[in-house]
Formats: C-alpha cells, structure tokens, sequence
C-alpha cells in the first residue's frame, strides 16, 4: 500500500506480443528496450514461438481466453502510459485485445502489425488482416509496417521506391491511425536506411546511413517499443520516431561485429550505452558528420535582427544546419531554459542535435543532446560525469596538447578556432588554416572548424588535407544576416560541392 504522498509517478508500457525463445526480439526485445530508456515494461504474451538465430522453428498460440486473462490481470492494476502490440496471431486474440481496451481505454496505443519474421517465417496470416484494418488501425495512434506488411495491409500493392512508400504511408493513414511510419530498411539497393513518416499533412523522410551487420534480429519490434517508450516519458510523436530511430541505428552500430548464435540473423545489444567507457570505446549518439553545418546562435544577433531564438533555429535546420548550438551569453536563466525547451522539441522533431554553450545546468534542465564547453569552462571529464554517458561533449581546443586532452576526457568532438579573424568574440586568437591543420593531425576525435568562417571561405577550410575535419561552426554568417533560411542554404551548398571535390 502506498499514500498519495510522495509517490513517483514511472512511465509505464504494456506490449501485448509474442515471445522469442532467442530473446532478440517478441516480448524479450520489447522490455530490453524500455528499461534500456527507463520505462517500466508489463508484457502480455500472445505466443510462444521456438526460435534462434536460425530462424523460427514452431510457434505455439496461447488460447485467447488466457490472452485476455493476462490483459485483464494487468489493465485493471497498471496505469500504462502506451499499450504497444507486436505479434497478433489470429482475428480471435486480435478480438480479445480490443475487448479489453473498450473495457480499459488506454492513452496511446502503438501498433507494430509483425507478420513475418526477419527470417522468412509467417507470425500472423492474411486472416488477421481484415480485422487489423478494420478495427485495430483506426484507434492506434501511429503503426509501423515495414513495406511488406504495409504491402500486405493494402491488398499486395507493390512498394519499391520511396514514392511508392509515401503513397503507402498515406493509404494507410486513411485506414484511420494517427500517424503512420513506414519503414524501408528492406527496400533493395539503397546505401541508406529511409523511412517514411507521415501525419495526415506533412511527409518526413527519416533518413539513416544503412549499417552493414548480420545482427538485425528484432529490429522492428525495438523501434516500435522505443517509439512507445518516449511517447511514455510525454515526447511528441515525431521526436519519439526519431529517438527510436537514432537507438536502433546505435544499437546496430555498436553490436556489428557481436557473435550471438550461429545462424544468419544474430540479435544486437540493446544495454549498448551501459557499456561504453569514457576513452575508446564510448559510443554514444554522436554522428560525426553532424559537425557538417554547424549553426551556432547568438543573443545579441537575434536581438538585433529582432529574432526569437526559435525562429533563428528554425530556419537554420530549414537551410540545412546538421546541429545546433545555443551560444546565449546575454540571456537570463529563466528566458534561456524557456527558449532552450522549445528549441529542444523543434531539433528532436528534426532529428538534429541541440547543444548548450557553457551552460551544463541549462543542458541538464531543457534534456538537451549535449554541450560546449572552452578551456576555461567547467572541465570535460567533470562535465562528462554530470552528464552521463549518452550526452555529446565538444571542447574549443587551439593547441595539439589541449586535443590529446580533450579525447582523455571523454570528449566527442572538438571545435577548433578561431580560424580567422572575428568580431563575434572578443580578444580570441586566431590559428589560421596552418593551426587548424596541427589540431587535426593531433586530435583523435572529430574536429569542427570555426571563426570567421563564412561563405566565402568555407571551401578553403574543406579544403585542408584532414580527414577528420568534418564541417564548419559559424555565427553570423548565418545569424548577422537578413534572412537566415538563405544564408544556411548557401552555406550548404558550398560545403557540399567543397566535400564533393575532395
Ligand atoms: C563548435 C564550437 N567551437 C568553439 C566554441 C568556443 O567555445 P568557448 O571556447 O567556450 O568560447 P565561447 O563560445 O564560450 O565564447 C564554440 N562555442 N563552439
Ligand atoms: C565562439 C567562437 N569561438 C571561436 S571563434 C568564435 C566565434 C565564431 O563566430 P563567427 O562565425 O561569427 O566568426
Ligand atoms: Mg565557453
């Protein structure tokens, strides 16, 4: 018994799915994945399939009376924040489910409709699919097919290309789900993973280099039970796509190369971020080639060009800005958070990164993705043990020893500069191209270049022989200037024919 007071409201997930006997997808995944974000996970099992990393050798269906039984038992005791369905063998447990939604009503409710298995095996048949089409999509509120069961769901239609895979995506939403996801990680001859989202207006394609591994085993069920999770923490929709998105392609990442069983589809690890140590072999959710358009706002530009911080991040992603930092030394601590959450939510919706300039308590308080921090800022180990494993540290380093130390820090990247002369910051030296080039040849981290750096110069700090130089950090060639949507775009433009050059 507990009293009202002081009692820890946990987000909380029930998935209503199938169990896996090799544990890498089904209900196994499924909780991995929610205690992997912090969520409470409650499982009702609708199956019980043997199966290794061989493939799916039986299944066995639990009788939709004891299905129900089990949602009962849970639905009348938790307050689930999501209700996420995996495998759903058969129109009857199908039936039973949304009998006990009308007598539970839940808050959200993600659909994953599995229907093969990663290796060929059939988990639920085209029986299941009136009843899912009729019934189940119109009250969830985002489903995730891959295109053979978006394929499946819209009567075999084909789906072969992205185009194909929009129109699918908005067949389906007229089928009555809220938002649909439909992902392309088995579309042929594409370098890179692309799906389609898409919320009955607008059209986001969620693009990801494709990662190239046997361990792809429950890929499917760990997006949806990562979407589900973040929906329980209170994300909106399409940061949650992107979050889950961004923890399977890690996931993936790190586990390319880990030799569970001996058949073709190995599972991955879903606890990746636990295991990361502060030097090597941290892998975090840091993408070098983020540091390709790097935007760097400004108080005081923004105050000039009577511009909110929201709408200057805006139309800096519109442009092509690859990340974003909040460099607000003028603004009050409480208009700082205030802009910084909102910048959050609009960068999560992009799937950008937001980082907070010297600020580790504003990074702290808004969930930002990580910091900047200079040499006389707050130490980087310091700032990496306040701010966990999972968040992005970049360091300003002008000097090949400040870079060794930066990477014994457990830092992610380093900014280097100022390259050439600015006015944005006061008595900062400047290094030059030559300066530059000795931080990159020294630095075993990713470095971004800033300074004084705009348009007209861009190309020649591409241009230096270092393969570890990955963008450009500017200020007010994007936030000094008229209008910043056109700037960010012509900035991009030229870093990306400068990259094509090379
Ligand atoms: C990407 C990037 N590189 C360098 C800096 C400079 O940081 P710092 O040296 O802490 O100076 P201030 O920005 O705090 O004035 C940066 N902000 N971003
Ligand atoms: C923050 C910072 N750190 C080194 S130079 C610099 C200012 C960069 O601003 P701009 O792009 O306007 O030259
Ligand atoms: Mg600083």
């Amino acid at each position: 018994m507990t009293t009202t007071e002081n009692v820890k409201k946990v987000a909380q997930v029930l998935t209503v799915a199938g169990s896996d006997s090799g544990a890498g997808a089904g209900i196994q995944a499924d909780i991995k994945v929610c205690a992997a974000r912090g969520v409470y996970c409650a499982s009702v099992i609708t199956a019980v399939t043997a199966q290794n990393t061989r493939g799916v050798q039986s299944v066995h269906l639990l009788p939709p009376d004891f299905v129900s039984e089990q949602l009962k038992s849970v639905l009348s005791d938790f307050d689930f924040d999501v209700v996420k369905t995996g495998m759903l063998p058969s129109p009857e447990i199908v039936e039973v489910l949304l009998r006990n939604l009308t007598d539970f009503p839940v808050r959200a409710l993600v659909i994953d409709p599995v229907m093969v298995s990663t290796s060929g095996h059939v988990l639920a048949g085209s029986s299941i699919l009136s009843i899912f089409r009729e019934r189940l999509l119109p009250i969830a509120d985002i489903i995730t097919p891959n295109v053979k069961e978006a394929s499946a769901l819209l009567g075999g239609i084909r789906i072969q290309t992205v185009e194909d895979m929009r129109s699918a995506a908005k067949s389906l939403h007229a089928m009555g789900p809220r938002f649909v996801l439909v992902k392309g990680g088995d579309l042929p001859d594409s370098s890179e993973s692309v799906d389609v989202y898409f919320d009955g207006k607008e059209f986001h394609e969620l693009r990801s280099p494709r990662i190239s591994t046997r361990n792809t085993h429950g890929t499917g069920c760990t997006l949806a039970s990562c979407i589900a999770a973040e929906l329980a923490k209170g994300s909106s929709m399409l940061s949650a796509v992107w979050v889950a998105k961004r923890f399977v392609d890690d996931a993936l990442e790190y586990s390319r190369d880990i030799a569970i069983g001996t058949g073709m589809q190995g599972p991955f690890d879903h606890f990746f971020s636990l295991k990361k140590n502060p030097q090597s072999s941290r892998c975090s959710t840091f993408n070098p080639d983020d540091l390709f358009l790097y935007a760097v706002t400004d108080s005081r530009m923004n105050k000039k060009w009577n511009r909110s911080i929201v709408d200057a991040v805006k139309a800096a992603i519109e442009g092509g800005s690859t990340i974003i930092q909040l460099r607000e030394k003028e603004a009050e601590t409480r208009e700082f958070l205030e802009g910084a959450k909102a910048c959050v939510e609009i960068c999560r919706s992009n799937g950008v990164s937001l980082l907070i300039n010297d600020r580790i308590d504003i990074a702290l308080a808004c969930d930002a993705d990580g910091v900047h921090v200079g040499q006389s800022d707050m130490p980087v180990d310091l700032v990496r043990s306040l701010l966990g494993p999972d968040k992005i540290i970049g360091v300003s380093c002008k000097t090949p020893e400040q870079a060794h130390q930066a990477w014994k820090d457990g830092a992610d990247y380093i900014g280097s500069g100022g390259v050439f002369p600015t006015n944005t910051k006061a008595n900062n030296r400047t290094i030059g191209l030559d300066g530059l080039k000795e931080v990159c040849k020294a630095s075993k981290l990713p470095v971004v270049a800033i300074g004084g750096i705009g348009i007209s110069n861009a190309e020649s700090v591409m241009r230096i022989d270092a393969p570890n130089l990955k963008g450009v950090a500017v200020v007010s060639a994007l936030f000094d200037q008229v209008c910043v949507l056109t700037q960010a775009k012509k900035l991009h433009k030229t870093l990306k024919e400068s990259k094509m050059e090379n």
